[in-house]
């Protein structure tokens, strides 16, 4: 049967990459997306922006909501101080089988961790597996509808502390009018939109940060 786009995003990046290079993984990921196929990586415009907050926080702890095919999995944990370690979750066995490819190819396997499921099951069980306190940093990119239970849930779970960053992807395309309504009009965060565009297109979408004010 015909390849699926994550299986050929990844033989590009076994073709094209350098092994060990995270770097060139990146850019390797978005030259495929931009030229060959389309895929829904946050990309090269918006990823500087995560960079840069990733950069800002410089979390000890990080959770990312939506593995995919591992491309911020690997922004972000190229940047991570020593010591610190991404977790990542993932629903479907196929992307996270592609990812940890790309995440060992890459060779940043030793700052994340990669764990299938749904985060309504992982998230309350994340002091127990990872002896997670609180998350410094969060990245939501998973699905869209799934944002504001999940913020909700980890708000429950008391896995935010006070400072806690929230960055969310897709806000404006495809939207998260939910979430946005949430964490704009909820006392207990701050918020502020980076205005950027969705991956490798003109149309507009941009990034949410939020901090939690606890
Ligand atoms: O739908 C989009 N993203 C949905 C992304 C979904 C990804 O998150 C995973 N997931 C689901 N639950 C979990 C958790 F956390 F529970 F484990 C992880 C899904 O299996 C999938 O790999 C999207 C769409 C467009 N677009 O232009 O259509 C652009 C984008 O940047 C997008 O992110
Ligand atoms: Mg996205």
């Amino acid at each position: 049967t015909r390849s699926t786009r994550p299986q050929r995003l990844l033989r590009a990046v076994q073709k094209k990459a350098i092994k060990g290079d995270p770097q060139s993984v990146i850019s390797t990921i978005d030259y495929f997306c931009r030229h060959s196929e389309w895929a829904m990586n946050v990309g090269d415009e918006k990823g500087a922006i995560l960079d840069s907050v990733v950069c800002e926080v410089s979390p000890s702890t990080a959770l990312e909501l939506g593995t995919y095919c591992g491309y911020s999995t690997v922004r972000i944990a190229r940047l991570l101080p020593p010591g610190t370690k991404l977790i990542t979750l993932e629903f479907n066995p196929d992307y996270a089988a592609v990812a940890r490819q790309i995440i060992e190819y890459s060779g940043l396997q030793d700052k994340i961790c990669l764990v299938e499921g749904a985060s309504g099951d992982l998230i309350p069980k994340m002091q127990e597996l990872f002896g997670i306190k609180t998350f410094d940093f969060v990245f939501l990119d998973h699905w869209k509808d799934r944002y504001l239970p999940d913020i909700k849930l980890l708000e429950e779970c008391q896995l935010l502390r006070k400072g806690s960053i929230l960055l969310a992807d897709n806000v404006i395309c495809p939207g998260t009018p939910d979430y946005l309504e949430y964490v704009r009009n909820s006392p207990r965060y701050e918020s502020k939109y980076f205005k950027s565009h969705l991956e490798y297109t003109k149309v507009e979408d941009g990034l949410e940060k939020s901090v939690f004010l606890g």
